[in-house]
Protein backbone atom coordinates (compact mmCIF):
# COMPACT_ATOMS: atom_id res chain seq x y z
CA UNK A 1 0.00 0.00 0.00
CA UNK A 2 1.28 3.23 -0.30
CA UNK A 3 1.80 5.31 2.42
CA UNK A 4 2.89 8.57 3.99
CA UNK A 5 3.24 9.34 7.54
CA UNK A 6 3.45 13.02 9.05
CA UNK A 7 6.28 13.25 11.35
CA UNK A 8 9.73 11.65 11.58
CA UNK A 9 10.33 11.25 15.52
CA UNK A 10 10.43 8.19 17.46
CA UNK A 11 7.34 6.60 16.32
CA UNK A 12 7.08 8.52 12.90
CA UNK A 13 9.97 6.98 11.48
CA UNK A 14 10.31 3.81 13.11
CA UNK A 15 6.66 3.09 11.73
CA UNK A 16 7.59 4.31 8.21
CA UNK A 17 10.55 2.55 8.65
CA UNK A 18 9.01 -0.87 9.16
CA UNK A 19 6.03 -0.82 7.40
CA UNK A 20 7.99 -0.03 4.40
CA UNK A 21 10.55 -3.66 5.77
CA UNK A 22 6.69 -5.46 5.83
CA UNK A 23 6.40 -4.10 1.84
CA UNK A 24 4.45 -1.12 1.57
CA UNK A 25 5.83 1.47 -0.37
CA UNK A 26 6.14 4.54 2.31
CA UNK A 27 7.07 7.81 2.09
CA UNK A 28 8.09 9.87 5.74
CA UNK A 29 7.57 13.87 5.77
CA UNK A 30 8.48 16.39 8.05
CA UNK A 31 9.24 19.85 8.33
CA UNK A 32 12.23 19.57 9.86
CA UNK A 33 14.48 20.38 6.71
CA UNK A 34 17.42 18.76 8.67
CA UNK A 35 15.90 15.60 9.65
CA UNK A 36 14.91 15.05 6.46
CA UNK A 37 18.68 15.99 5.14
CA UNK A 38 20.17 13.63 7.58
CA UNK A 39 17.43 10.88 6.58
CA UNK A 40 18.14 11.34 2.96
CA UNK A 41 21.36 10.50 3.68
CA UNK A 42 20.58 7.26 5.39
CA UNK A 43 21.68 8.76 9.04
CA UNK A 44 18.88 8.58 11.80
CA UNK A 45 18.35 11.68 13.95
CA UNK A 46 17.79 9.55 16.65
CA UNK A 47 19.23 6.81 18.19
CA UNK A 48 17.02 3.66 18.48
CA UNK A 49 19.17 0.40 18.20
CA UNK A 50 18.42 -1.45 14.87
CA UNK A 51 16.66 1.63 13.17
CA UNK A 52 19.37 3.00 10.77
CA UNK A 53 20.50 -0.75 9.56
CA UNK A 54 17.12 -1.35 8.41
CA UNK A 55 16.48 1.96 7.16
CA UNK A 56 19.20 1.72 4.79
CA UNK A 57 18.34 -2.04 3.79
CA UNK A 58 14.86 -0.11 2.68
CA UNK A 59 16.07 2.74 1.33
CA UNK A 60 17.90 0.55 -1.28
CA UNK A 61 14.60 -1.52 -1.93
CA UNK A 62 13.43 1.90 -2.97
CA UNK A 63 10.59 1.83 -1.04
CA UNK A 64 11.51 3.95 1.79
CA UNK A 65 11.51 7.91 1.32
CA UNK A 66 12.00 11.06 2.99
CA UNK A 67 10.12 14.64 1.88
CA UNK A 68 9.92 18.10 3.53
CA UNK A 69 7.21 18.96 0.73
CA UNK A 70 3.50 18.28 1.42
CA UNK A 71 2.88 17.84 -2.32
CA UNK A 72 5.17 14.98 -2.87
CA UNK A 73 4.48 13.27 0.36
CA UNK A 74 0.82 13.04 0.20
CA UNK A 75 -0.21 13.64 -3.62
CA UNK A 76 -0.75 9.79 -4.04
CA UNK A 77 -1.29 8.00 -0.60
CA UNK A 78 -3.94 5.44 0.64
CA UNK A 79 -3.23 5.82 3.91
CA UNK A 80 -1.18 8.95 5.96
CA UNK A 81 -0.94 8.69 9.60
CA UNK A 82 -0.57 11.41 11.92
CA UNK A 83 2.62 10.69 14.23
CA UNK A 84 3.69 14.80 15.51
CA UNK A 85 4.56 15.97 18.50
CA UNK A 86 1.88 16.20 21.41
CA UNK A 87 3.62 17.87 24.10
CA UNK A 88 2.37 18.99 26.94
CA UNK A 89 0.94 22.31 27.44
CA UNK A 90 1.39 25.15 30.14
CA UNK A 91 -1.97 23.51 31.94
CA UNK A 92 -0.97 20.27 31.63
CA UNK A 93 -3.20 19.53 28.66
CA UNK A 94 -1.86 17.90 25.75
CA UNK A 95 -0.88 20.28 22.62
CA UNK A 96 -2.84 19.48 19.56
CA UNK A 97 -1.19 22.22 17.59
CA UNK A 98 0.92 19.90 15.80
CA UNK A 99 -1.62 17.56 14.90
CA UNK A 100 -4.34 20.29 13.78
CA UNK A 101 -1.91 21.67 11.32
CA UNK A 102 -1.04 18.31 10.11
CA UNK A 103 -4.92 17.76 9.03
CA UNK A 104 -5.33 20.30 7.58
CA UNK A 105 -1.81 19.63 5.45
CA UNK A 106 -3.35 16.34 4.64
CA UNK A 107 -6.54 18.12 3.32
CA UNK A 108 -5.13 20.51 1.38
CA UNK A 109 -2.86 17.88 -0.07
CA UNK A 110 -4.55 14.60 -0.90
CA UNK A 111 -6.22 13.78 -4.44
CA UNK A 112 -7.43 10.41 -4.23
CA UNK A 113 -9.25 8.10 -1.02
CA UNK A 114 -7.19 8.56 1.70
CA UNK A 115 -7.63 6.83 5.31
CA UNK A 116 -5.85 9.31 8.19
CA UNK A 117 -4.35 7.68 10.81
CA UNK A 118 -3.67 9.00 13.93
CA UNK A 119 -0.80 7.46 15.78
CA UNK A 120 -0.09 10.79 18.12
CA UNK A 121 -1.62 10.44 21.68
CA UNK A 122 -4.43 12.57 21.40
CA UNK A 123 -7.32 13.37 23.80
CA UNK A 124 -10.32 10.97 23.76
CA UNK A 125 -12.28 12.55 20.96
CA UNK A 126 -9.53 14.65 19.24
CA UNK A 127 -10.02 12.16 15.58
CA UNK A 128 -13.46 14.02 15.61
CA UNK A 129 -11.80 17.10 15.69
CA UNK A 130 -9.40 16.20 13.28
CA UNK A 131 -12.14 15.16 10.75
CA UNK A 132 -13.96 18.27 11.44
CA UNK A 133 -10.90 20.64 10.43
CA UNK A 134 -9.88 18.15 7.53
CA UNK A 135 -13.23 18.39 5.77
CA UNK A 136 -13.02 21.84 6.16
CA UNK A 137 -9.55 22.68 4.55
CA UNK A 138 -10.05 19.76 1.37
CA UNK A 139 -9.64 20.76 -2.01
CA UNK A 140 -10.38 17.85 -3.91
CA UNK A 141 -13.67 15.62 -4.17
CA UNK A 142 -12.04 12.47 -2.09
CA UNK A 143 -13.45 10.42 0.48
CA UNK A 144 -11.55 9.92 3.62
CA UNK A 145 -12.09 7.65 6.39
CA UNK A 146 -10.78 8.18 9.88
CA UNK A 147 -8.87 5.70 12.35
CA UNK A 148 -7.49 6.15 15.86
CA UNK A 149 -4.70 3.83 16.25
CA UNK A 150 -2.67 4.28 19.24
CA UNK A 151 1.46 3.42 19.77
CA UNK A 152 2.67 1.27 22.19
CA UNK A 153 6.36 0.96 21.25
CA UNK A 154 9.01 2.11 23.98
CA UNK A 155 11.86 4.08 23.17
CA UNK A 156 15.14 1.88 23.46
CA UNK A 157 13.45 -1.47 21.93
CA UNK A 158 10.88 0.61 19.50
CA UNK A 159 11.82 -1.74 16.46
CA UNK A 160 11.77 -4.83 17.93
CA UNK A 161 8.51 -3.34 20.02
CA UNK A 162 7.05 -3.10 16.14
CA UNK A 163 7.62 -6.34 15.02
CA UNK A 164 6.75 -7.97 18.21
CA UNK A 165 3.85 -5.41 19.50
CA UNK A 166 1.21 -7.70 22.09
CA UNK A 167 -1.73 -5.94 20.21
CA UNK A 168 -2.84 -2.93 18.03
CA UNK A 169 -6.02 -1.03 18.46
CA UNK A 170 -7.61 -0.13 15.35
CA UNK A 171 -10.50 2.10 16.35
CA UNK A 172 -12.93 3.15 13.34
CA UNK A 173 -16.68 3.63 13.01
CA UNK A 174 -16.22 2.46 9.64
CA UNK A 175 -15.85 -1.07 9.02
CA UNK A 176 -13.96 -0.71 5.61
CA UNK A 177 -11.29 1.42 6.74
CA UNK A 178 -10.68 -1.07 9.98
CA UNK A 179 -10.52 -3.89 7.20
CA UNK A 180 -8.06 -2.34 5.48
CA UNK A 181 -5.54 -1.18 8.56
CA UNK A 182 -5.74 -5.00 9.66
CA UNK A 183 -5.00 -5.96 5.89
CA UNK A 184 -1.81 -3.36 5.93
CA UNK A 185 -0.71 -4.43 9.37
CA UNK A 186 -1.45 -8.21 8.39
CA UNK A 187 2.55 -9.38 8.21
CA UNK A 188 3.34 -8.58 10.82
CA UNK A 189 0.89 -11.40 12.57
CA UNK A 190 0.34 -9.36 15.98
CA UNK A 191 -3.53 -9.35 17.34
CA UNK A 192 -6.00 -6.60 16.00
CA UNK A 193 -8.24 -5.18 18.05
CA UNK A 194 -11.01 -2.94 16.59
CA UNK A 195 -12.81 -0.57 19.15
CA UNK A 196 -14.58 2.78 18.83
CA UNK A 197 -12.59 5.56 17.91
CA UNK A 198 -12.88 7.30 21.83
CA UNK A 199 -12.28 3.64 23.56
CA UNK A 200 -8.80 3.54 21.03
CA UNK A 201 -7.77 6.96 21.95
CA UNK A 202 -9.06 5.85 25.81
CA UNK A 203 -6.64 2.98 25.70
CA UNK A 204 -3.60 4.64 25.25
CA UNK A 205 -3.95 7.13 27.95
CA UNK A 206 -5.69 3.82 30.25
CA UNK A 207 -2.31 1.97 29.40
CA UNK A 208 0.11 4.99 30.10
CA UNK A 209 -1.67 5.79 33.59
CA UNK A 210 -1.50 2.13 34.54
CA UNK A 211 1.85 1.52 34.15
CA UNK A 212 2.77 4.93 35.54
CA UNK A 213 0.65 4.13 38.62
CA UNK A 214 2.68 0.25 38.64
CA UNK A 215 5.70 2.56 39.03
CA UNK A 216 4.56 5.07 41.80
CA UNK A 217 3.45 2.50 43.84
CA UNK A 218 6.20 0.18 43.74
CA UNK A 219 8.27 3.36 44.50
CA UNK A 220 5.97 3.96 47.57
CA UNK A 221 6.71 0.66 48.52
CA UNK A 222 10.30 0.72 48.43
CA UNK A 223 10.37 3.91 50.43
CA UNK A 224 8.40 2.09 53.21
CA UNK A 225 10.68 -0.73 53.18
CA UNK A 226 13.50 1.38 53.71
CA UNK A 227 11.54 2.37 56.83
CA UNK A 228 10.88 -1.15 58.06
CA UNK A 229 13.80 -3.31 56.98
CA UNK A 230 11.83 -5.04 54.15
CA UNK A 231 13.93 -5.34 50.58
CA UNK A 232 11.52 -3.68 47.79
CA UNK A 233 13.48 -5.95 45.09
CA UNK A 234 11.92 -9.18 47.07
CA UNK A 235 8.91 -8.21 47.73
CA UNK A 236 8.60 -6.75 44.07
CA UNK A 237 9.42 -10.60 43.25
CA UNK A 238 7.17 -12.03 45.61
CA UNK A 239 4.35 -10.20 44.43
CA UNK A 240 4.97 -10.51 41.17
CA UNK A 241 4.67 -14.15 40.90
CA UNK A 242 0.97 -13.53 41.53
CA UNK A 243 -0.63 -13.54 37.41
CA UNK A 244 -3.20 -11.08 38.82
CA UNK A 245 -0.31 -8.64 39.82
CA UNK A 246 2.46 -9.67 37.23
CA UNK A 247 6.38 -9.35 37.48
CA UNK A 248 6.46 -6.24 34.82
CA UNK A 249 7.19 -2.10 35.36
CA UNK A 250 7.45 -3.57 39.20
CA UNK A 251 11.58 -2.40 38.91
CA UNK A 252 12.04 0.59 41.66
CA UNK A 253 13.68 3.45 41.16
CA UNK A 254 14.09 7.11 40.84
CA UNK A 255 10.73 7.37 38.66
CA UNK A 256 9.71 7.22 35.66
CA UNK A 257 10.71 9.83 32.62
CA UNK A 258 10.23 10.36 29.17
CA UNK A 259 8.35 11.50 26.72
CA UNK A 260 5.36 9.97 27.56
CA UNK A 261 4.54 8.74 31.18
CA UNK A 262 4.60 12.62 32.43
CA UNK A 263 2.56 14.35 29.93
CA UNK A 264 0.23 11.66 29.43
CA UNK A 265 -0.45 11.58 33.30
CA UNK A 266 -0.96 15.25 33.23
CA UNK A 267 -3.03 15.33 30.02
CA UNK A 268 -5.50 12.59 31.45
CA UNK A 269 -5.83 14.04 34.74
CA UNK A 270 -6.91 17.70 32.28
CA UNK A 271 -9.22 14.96 30.54
CA UNK A 272 -10.93 14.49 33.64
CA UNK A 273 -10.93 17.49 35.03
CA UNK A 274 -13.19 18.28 31.73
CA UNK A 275 -15.45 15.25 32.74
CA UNK A 276 -15.78 16.85 36.15
CA UNK A 277 -14.27 14.01 37.62
CA UNK A 278 -11.01 14.10 40.01
CA UNK A 279 -8.74 11.55 38.80
CA UNK A 280 -7.35 11.34 42.79
CA UNK A 281 -5.19 8.12 41.87
CA UNK A 282 -3.54 9.55 39.04
CA UNK A 283 -2.81 12.49 40.53
CA UNK A 284 -0.86 10.78 43.57
CA UNK A 285 1.22 8.77 40.75
CA UNK A 286 2.08 12.28 39.62
CA UNK A 287 3.04 13.51 42.68
CA UNK A 288 4.89 10.36 44.26
CA UNK A 289 6.88 10.69 40.58
CA UNK A 290 7.88 13.51 41.12
CA UNK A 291 9.32 13.30 44.94
CA UNK A 292 11.32 10.24 43.92
CA UNK A 293 13.34 11.89 41.13
CA UNK A 294 14.40 13.42 44.33
CA UNK A 295 15.37 10.44 46.63
CA UNK A 296 19.05 10.20 45.62
CA UNK A 297 19.85 13.33 46.47
CA UNK A 298 17.80 13.31 49.83
CA UNK A 299 19.97 10.25 50.48
CA UNK A 300 23.20 12.26 49.70
CA UNK A 301 22.04 15.06 51.94
CA UNK A 302 21.38 12.52 54.44
CA UNK A 303 24.68 11.00 54.51
CA UNK A 304 27.23 14.23 54.09
CA UNK A 305 24.54 16.88 55.54
CA UNK A 306 26.17 19.60 53.21
CA UNK A 307 26.76 18.64 49.22
CA UNK A 308 28.74 22.32 48.71
CA UNK A 309 31.89 22.04 46.90
CA UNK A 310 31.30 18.24 46.26
CA UNK A 311 31.68 16.80 43.11
CA UNK A 312 28.79 14.24 42.20
CA UNK A 313 29.44 12.41 39.36
CA UNK A 314 25.59 11.18 37.62
CA UNK A 315 26.32 8.32 35.40
CA UNK A 316 23.18 7.80 33.01
CA UNK A 317 21.58 11.15 32.14
CA UNK A 318 19.01 9.96 29.36
CA UNK A 319 15.73 8.99 31.19
CA UNK A 320 16.08 5.10 30.37
CA UNK A 321 19.07 2.98 28.85
CA UNK A 322 18.89 2.46 24.92
CA UNK A 323 18.00 6.09 24.07
CA UNK A 324 19.50 9.40 23.61
CA UNK A 325 16.08 11.26 24.50
CA UNK A 326 16.64 13.25 27.22
CA UNK A 327 12.84 14.36 27.71
CA UNK A 328 11.82 14.41 31.31
CA UNK A 329 15.03 12.47 32.48
CA UNK A 330 16.01 12.65 36.53
CA UNK A 331 18.93 13.82 35.16
CA UNK A 332 17.46 17.11 34.82
CA UNK A 333 15.88 17.26 38.41
CA UNK A 334 19.05 15.86 39.89
CA UNK A 335 21.62 18.25 38.05
CA UNK A 336 19.68 21.52 39.13
CA UNK A 337 19.29 20.19 42.93
CA UNK A 338 22.65 19.68 43.30
CA UNK A 339 24.03 23.21 41.47
CA UNK A 340 21.75 24.84 44.02
CA UNK A 341 23.56 23.58 46.84
CA UNK A 342 26.69 24.59 45.58
CA UNK A 343 27.50 21.16 44.20
CA UNK A 344 29.78 20.40 41.17
CA UNK A 345 27.85 18.39 38.58
CA UNK A 346 30.23 15.49 36.21
CA UNK A 347 27.44 14.49 33.33
CA UNK A 348 28.38 10.91 31.91
CA UNK A 349 26.17 9.23 29.28
CA UNK A 350 27.18 6.74 26.28
CA UNK A 351 24.74 8.05 23.74
CA UNK A 352 22.79 11.07 25.04
CA UNK A 353 25.90 13.53 25.97
CA UNK A 354 24.77 16.20 23.23
CA UNK A 355 20.99 16.02 24.14
CA UNK A 356 22.26 16.62 27.42
CA UNK A 357 24.26 19.58 26.78
CA UNK A 358 20.94 20.99 25.30
CA UNK A 359 18.61 20.73 28.46
CA UNK A 360 20.65 20.39 31.70
CA UNK A 361 21.59 23.36 33.54
CA UNK A 362 24.91 25.37 32.66
CA UNK A 363 27.59 24.16 35.18
CA UNK A 364 27.07 20.87 34.48
CA UNK A 365 30.46 19.55 32.83
CA UNK A 366 30.53 16.38 30.64
CA UNK A 367 32.68 13.65 29.67
CA UNK A 368 32.80 10.65 27.34
CA UNK A 369 34.38 8.47 29.61
CA UNK A 370 32.91 6.78 32.43
CA UNK A 371 36.20 6.00 33.95
CA UNK A 372 36.90 10.15 34.20
CA UNK A 373 33.48 10.72 35.19
CA UNK A 374 34.40 8.52 38.54
CA UNK A 375 37.78 9.20 38.80
CA UNK A 376 37.00 13.08 39.12
CA UNK A 377 34.24 12.93 41.64
CA UNK A 378 33.84 12.46 45.31
CA UNK A 379 30.20 10.16 45.02
CA UNK A 380 28.88 8.74 42.22
CA UNK A 381 25.35 8.50 41.45
CA UNK A 382 23.88 5.85 38.83
CA UNK A 383 20.63 7.61 37.25
CA UNK A 384 20.44 5.65 34.08
CA UNK A 385 20.99 1.63 33.76
CA UNK A 386 22.97 1.26 30.75
CA UNK A 387 24.59 -1.95 30.24
CA UNK A 388 27.91 -0.10 30.47
CA UNK A 389 27.10 1.65 33.82
CA UNK A 390 26.12 -1.47 35.34
CA UNK A 391 28.98 -3.27 34.42
CA UNK A 392 31.97 -1.06 35.73
CA UNK A 393 30.19 1.32 37.93
CA UNK A 394 31.05 -0.51 41.19
CA UNK A 395 34.49 -1.58 40.01
CA UNK A 396 35.26 1.64 38.84
CA UNK A 397 34.38 3.46 42.15
CA UNK A 398 35.86 0.87 43.99
CA UNK A 399 39.36 1.18 42.15
CA UNK A 400 39.36 5.21 41.81
CA UNK A 401 38.19 5.95 45.30
CA UNK A 402 39.70 5.74 48.75
CA UNK A 403 36.04 5.76 50.55
CA UNK A 404 34.01 4.82 47.90
CA UNK A 405 30.36 5.67 48.22
CA UNK A 406 27.84 4.94 45.75
CA UNK A 407 24.09 5.68 45.10
CA UNK A 408 22.63 3.53 42.77
CA UNK A 409 18.76 4.69 41.74
CA UNK A 410 18.33 1.90 39.46
CA UNK A 411 18.86 -0.79 41.86
CA UNK A 412 21.65 -2.60 39.09
CA UNK A 413 23.48 -4.81 41.97
CA UNK A 414 22.48 -7.32 44.41
CA UNK A 415 23.45 -6.84 48.15
CA UNK A 416 25.37 -9.88 47.77
CA UNK A 417 27.44 -8.71 44.91
CA UNK A 418 27.86 -5.45 46.62
CA UNK A 419 29.17 -6.55 50.40
CA UNK A 420 31.95 -8.96 48.42
CA UNK A 421 33.22 -4.69 47.51
CA UNK A 422 34.82 -2.58 50.20
CA UNK A 423 32.08 0.23 49.00
CA UNK A 424 29.23 2.06 51.17
CA UNK A 425 26.19 1.33 48.83
CA UNK A 426 22.81 3.33 49.14
CA UNK A 427 19.79 1.99 46.65
CA UNK A 428 16.57 2.36 46.89
CA UNK A 429 14.01 0.23 48.60
CA UNK A 430 16.59 -1.79 50.41
CA UNK A 431 19.02 -1.55 53.46
CA UNK A 432 22.34 0.18 52.84
CA UNK A 433 25.79 -1.83 52.71
CA UNK A 434 28.87 -0.76 54.65
CA UNK A 435 32.01 -1.23 54.06
CA UNK A 436 33.34 -4.24 56.22
CA UNK A 437 36.02 -2.09 57.84
CA UNK A 438 33.23 0.69 58.77
CA UNK A 439 30.92 -1.40 59.91
CA UNK A 440 33.18 -3.17 62.57
CA UNK A 441 33.80 0.33 63.90
CA UNK A 442 30.21 0.95 64.13
CA UNK A 443 29.62 -2.23 65.73
CA UNK A 444 32.74 -1.47 67.91
CA UNK A 445 31.71 2.21 68.79
CA UNK A 446 28.15 0.25 70.36
N1 LIG B 1 8.18 8.53 21.78
C1 LIG B 1 7.51 7.43 22.08
O1 LIG B 1 8.05 6.47 22.59
C2 LIG B 1 6.03 7.35 21.82
C3 LIG B 1 5.38 6.11 21.92
C4 LIG B 1 4.00 6.05 21.69
C5 LIG B 1 3.29 7.18 21.33
N2 LIG B 1 3.95 8.37 21.24
C6 LIG B 1 3.19 9.54 20.79
O2 LIG B 1 3.49 9.73 19.39
C7 LIG B 1 3.53 11.12 19.08
C8 LIG B 1 4.89 11.48 18.48
O3 LIG B 1 5.86 11.29 19.47
P1 LIG B 1 7.43 11.30 19.14
O4 LIG B 1 8.15 10.99 20.39
O5 LIG B 1 7.66 10.47 17.92
O6 LIG B 1 7.61 12.85 18.76
P2 LIG B 1 8.94 13.61 18.29
O7 LIG B 1 8.91 14.90 19.00
O8 LIG B 1 10.11 12.71 18.41
O9 LIG B 1 8.69 13.84 16.73
C9 LIG B 1 7.67 14.62 16.20
C10 LIG B 1 8.07 15.03 14.79
O10 LIG B 1 6.98 15.68 14.14
C11 LIG B 1 7.49 16.72 13.33
N3 LIG B 1 6.38 17.65 13.01
C12 LIG B 1 5.75 18.52 13.82
N4 LIG B 1 4.77 19.16 13.16
C13 LIG B 1 4.77 18.68 11.89
C14 LIG B 1 3.98 18.93 10.73
N5 LIG B 1 2.98 19.80 10.73
N6 LIG B 1 4.29 18.26 9.59
C15 LIG B 1 5.30 17.37 9.57
N7 LIG B 1 6.06 17.07 10.63
C16 LIG B 1 5.81 17.72 11.79
C17 LIG B 1 8.61 17.31 14.13
O11 LIG B 1 9.49 18.04 13.35
C18 LIG B 1 9.22 16.02 14.72
O12 LIG B 1 10.24 15.51 13.88
C19 LIG B 1 3.20 11.85 20.39
O13 LIG B 1 1.82 12.09 20.42
C20 LIG B 1 3.57 10.84 21.45
O14 LIG B 1 2.84 11.01 22.64
C21 LIG B 1 5.30 8.49 21.45
O1 LIG C 1 9.55 -0.96 36.31
C1 LIG C 1 9.84 0.13 35.77
C2 LIG C 1 9.69 0.39 34.40
C3 LIG C 1 10.03 1.65 33.90
N1 LIG C 1 10.51 2.60 34.74
C4 LIG C 1 10.82 3.95 34.20
O2 LIG C 1 9.71 4.40 33.45
C5 LIG C 1 10.11 5.24 32.38
C6 LIG C 1 9.48 4.79 31.08
O3 LIG C 1 10.02 3.57 30.68
P1 LIG C 1 9.44 2.71 29.45
O4 LIG C 1 7.99 2.51 29.62
O5 LIG C 1 10.28 1.52 29.29
O6 LIG C 1 9.77 3.69 28.23
P2 LIG C 1 8.91 4.62 27.25
O7 LIG C 1 9.67 4.65 25.99
O8 LIG C 1 8.60 5.91 27.94
O9 LIG C 1 7.54 3.83 26.94
C7 LIG C 1 6.30 4.13 27.58
O10 LIG C 1 5.67 5.23 26.95
C8 LIG C 1 5.42 5.02 25.53
C9 LIG C 1 4.83 6.31 24.98
O11 LIG C 1 3.46 6.43 25.20
C10 LIG C 1 4.48 3.83 25.37
O12 LIG C 1 4.21 3.62 23.99
C11 LIG C 1 5.11 2.58 25.99
O13 LIG C 1 4.19 1.49 25.89
C12 LIG C 1 5.41 2.89 27.45
O14 LIG C 1 6.07 1.76 28.05
C13 LIG C 1 11.64 5.20 32.39
O15 LIG C 1 12.12 6.37 33.02
C14 LIG C 1 11.98 3.97 33.20
O16 LIG C 1 13.22 4.09 33.87
C15 LIG C 1 10.67 2.35 36.09
O17 LIG C 1 11.10 3.22 36.86
N2 LIG C 1 10.33 1.11 36.58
Amino acid sequence: MKVSIIGTGYVGLVTGVCLSDIGHDVTCLDINPNKINLLKHGKSPIYEPGLEELMAYNIKKNRLNFTTSHSEGLRDAEVVYIAVGTPQAEDGSADLSYVMQAAKDIACHISRDTIIVTKSTVPIGTNYKIKQVVLEHLQEDVTVDFVSNPEFLREGSAVEDTFNGERIVIGSENEEAADKMEALYEPFRIPVLKTSILSAEMIKYAANAFLATKISFINEIANIAEKVGADVEEVAYGIGKDGRIGDKFLQAGIGYGGSCFPKDTHALVKISEESNHDFHLLKSVIKINESQKSVLYQKAKKRFGSLAGKRVALLGLAFKPETDDMREAASITLSEKLLNDQAEVIGYDPIAIENAKKVLPEGVIYTDKIEDAVKQADIVFILTDWKEVIEKTLVLTCLFHEQPVLFDGRNCYSLEEVQKFNIEYHSVGREAVRPAIQERELTASF
